[in-house]
């Protein structure tokens, strides 16, 4: 059997609280217990809503933050256990790109400098080769070569997000982590950034991790989708077996990523008006909302006491959509 790419074992990363008026400790459970794989030249994207836990997950995948315990294997490698040089030559082959394309560029530098930090980095190539590369990267996202003259203020979001995509290819990654990377673009450039990232891999022979809490954006691009919820992963299942999805609350994701569509959105409200006459709650979260009632539920998605507050905040988004 091929190794995966990249696998992920009983990952755990607990931050700690330090009140210190009280002189207390008290810990937060960002991500619990998540076990995953990327293959070679695959996407997997992780789905979730706001805190809880892609961000965390992605920075210990590269080594960014230490996890409280758990092992990350990229190629074959401990990145866990990895001093600071093996660290160093990982990261290489395991690159980022992160939601502000603005942010994540220095607006002294040119975006040709930019883009050439990490070859300067890496000590590889001449001057010339140098610049040769950057117009390589430049023309393989869309852009003109003479653009690398030019200041970050004189792009748009999506032409910055390109010029972060070829920073991060420059040394050849294995591994592209997009940590929300289309999340600030409007529809039409979003749409025009994931075809990007799609041409690269197949060009490229990349692997994904492509966070993201926009369900119709992962649909896009994934081969496989992890939904996270509360920091753990709650199911990893194949994209186009997502429709079919049994989980309450990836059916939960769906049906919010769905309410651009104002005959579903009908009908959703309809469901949602008498499942409110009989339990109080709508029908996507009755389980997690009445746990008492329905442990059956609970005992699916294995919701503990600790992620009631969470299924408490998501359950008023719920209510929030449905309107
Ligand atoms: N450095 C930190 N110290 C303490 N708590 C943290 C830290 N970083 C993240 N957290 C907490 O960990 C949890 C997960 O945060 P994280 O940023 O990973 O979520 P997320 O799913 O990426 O959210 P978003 O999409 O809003 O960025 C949150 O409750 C957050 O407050």
């Amino acid at each position: 059997m091929k190794q995966p790419l990249l696998s992920v074992a009983n990952l755990k990363k607990h931050y700690i609280d330090r009140d210190t008026f009280f002189a207390r400790k008290k810990v937060l459970p960002a991500i619990e217990n998540v076990s995953l794989h990327v293959d070679r030249q695959e996407t997997l994207g992780i789905v979730g809503e706001s805190g809880c836990g892609k961000s965390t997950l992605a920075r210990c995948l590269m080594g960014l933050e230490q996890p409280t315990s758990g092992q990350v294997q990229f190629d074959g490698i401990e990145i866990t256990a990895a001093g600071p040089e093996l660290l160093r030559q990982l990261r290489r082959k395991l690159q980022i790109v992160f939601q502000d394309p603005y942010a994540a560029l220095n607006p002294f530098k040119t975006v040709g400098d930019s883009i050439a930090e990490p070859l300067i980095n890496y000590n590889l190539g001449n001057y010339h080769e140098r610049q040769g590369k950057i117009d390589q990267l430049l023309i393989a996202v869309g852009l003109k070569s003479e653009y690398k003259t030019r200041y970050p203020h004189q792009f748009s979001g999506g032409q910055l997000q390109r010029i972060n995509i070829a920073r991060a290819l420059a040394l050849n990654p294995a591994l592209v982590v997009c940590d929300e990377a289309v999340s600030n673009l409007d529809g039409i450039v979003k749409a025009q950034i994931v075809d990007l990232l799609r041409r690269l891999q197949a060009e490229h022979h990349i692997s994904y991790i492509f966070i993201s809490h926009d369900l119709n954006v992962v649909k896009r691009i994934a081969d496989r989708v992890a939904v996270m919820l509360g920091g753990k992963i709650v199911e990893i299942l194949p994209a186009q077996d997502l429709e079919n999805a049994r989980h309450p609350y990836t059916r939960y994701l769906l049906s919010a990523a769905l309410t651009g569509d104002p005959a579903r959105r009908r009908q959703r409200n309809k469901s949602a008006a008498l499942n409110e006459a009989e339990h109080g709650y709508p029908d996507i979260l009755t389980g997690c909302a009445l746990k008492h009632r329905c442990p059956e539920f609970c005992e699916q998605c294995r919701v503990e006491e600790p992620l009631l507050k969470t299924i408490g905040s998501i359950h008023q988004v719920a209510c929030h959509l449905i309107g």
